[in-house]
């Protein structure tokens, strides 16, 4: 629909004020002399909590409950693991999951999935869908709906990535979004970062900030959850990660191989970015059918693992599998 003017509305210009004077929700302690800064701010905080949920469900019951809810709105979470660990097979998931009526845990709009490694396939989305809801996506209507509110555009290079960044508030203001997803930030700048070189460090990690502060903005302005997934670095005893590379020890810790282990994992990225996200997912391998969820930083959960498989309907916590 193309944006239309106060005058421009039936009624004429009086009429459409008073309509949407009607629909500002002032407060009842707004004085003659109008609200003072404090007021305004309680206003903001007062309509986001109104409008928006504080997280979206994961549908991994015990995963949620450690994260208070699940993935929280109005911040970063970064999804990290070794190739092939199901990062992609989780965002597919939560895709899904945020077209879903509020009713069903989802966020009922639509999804921007900027995919840099061309990961993503509808064909997924839609058997996770029905292997997932059944019971809902009973209907191909209803896969539609789910498929159309999800808009892909695939990014190759940093360049194209930040760009796409900054218009992205357009994006969601007009179509909806309530979820955006970066699959992947380490893709697109490996290849063209080179760690080893510490010119290129400095200029990877000013892209890098630049692209969070963007992301951060339109997380909290819009109260979206935001995910990235990332890749790991295995970093062995005797052989010192380069300054860039390491993350704060909380981050560090896994229970296969913590601080005192011969080896520790780090997402990749390095320091500045790390400290830029706000929760961090660990996934990685037990054995070839079994893989591990590490919350490995979170304002609000402790560091806890869950193990869960992959199958149609996408992760599966141990102990949650259906019959
Ligand atoms: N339909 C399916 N049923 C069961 N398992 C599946 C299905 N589709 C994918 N998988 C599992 O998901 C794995 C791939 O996961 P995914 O593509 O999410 O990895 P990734 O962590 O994103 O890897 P990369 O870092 O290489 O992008 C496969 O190895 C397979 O085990």
């Amino acid at each position: 629909m193309a944006a239309m003017t106060v005058g421009e509305e039936s009624g004429g210009p009086l009429k459409s004020l008073s309509r949407i004077f009607q629909h500002l929700a002032i407060p009842d302690d707004y004085g003659a002399t109008g609200p003072s800064s404090h007021q305004a701010y309680e206003l903001k905080t007062r309509r986001s909590a109104h409008l928006s949920p504080a997280f979206l469900s994961t549908t991994l019951g015990a995963l949620d409950e450690a994260l208070h809810g699940g993935v929280p709105c109005g911040s970063l979470t970064e999804v990290t693991g070794p190739p092939g660990c199901g990062k992609t097979q989780f965002c597919i998931m939560m895709s899904v999951l945020a077209t879903l009526p509020t009713r069903l845990g989802g966020l009922e709009g639509a999804v921007l999935y900027i995919d840099t490694e061309s990961a993503f396939t509808a064909e997924r989305l839609v058997e996770i869908a029905e292997s997932r809801f059944p019971q809902y996506f009973n209907t191909e209507e209803k896969l539609l709906l789910t498929s159309s509110r999800v808009h892909l555009c695939q990014e190759l290079t940093c360049e194209g990535l930040l760009q796409r960044l900054e218009s992205l508030e357009e994006e969601i203001i007009s179509k909806g979004v309530k979820l955006v997803i970066v699959d992947s930030i380490a893709s697109v700048v490996r290849k063209e970062f080179d760690p080893q070189l510490q010119g290129n460090i400095k200029e990877r990690n000013k892209f890098l900030g630049k692209g969070a502060s963007l992301l951060k903005y339109l997380s909290g302005e819009f109260s979206v959850p935001v995910i990235l997934t990332n890749q790991i670095t295995t970093h062995l005893s005797g052989a010192l990660p380069s300054q860039a590379d390491l993350v704060s020890p909380a981050d560090d810790l896994s229970p296969s191989e913590g601080a005192s282990g011969s080896s520790c994992l780090v997402a990749a990225l390095g320091n500045t970015w790390s400290h830029c996200v706000n929760t961090r997912l660990i996934l990685q391998y037990l054995d070839s059918e079994r893989r591990q969820i590490l919350i490995a930083k979170s304002p609000v959960a402790p560091l806890t693992s869950f193990v869960y498989t992959i199958k149609g309907e996408g992760l599966v916590l141990q102990g949650q599998e259906r019959p």
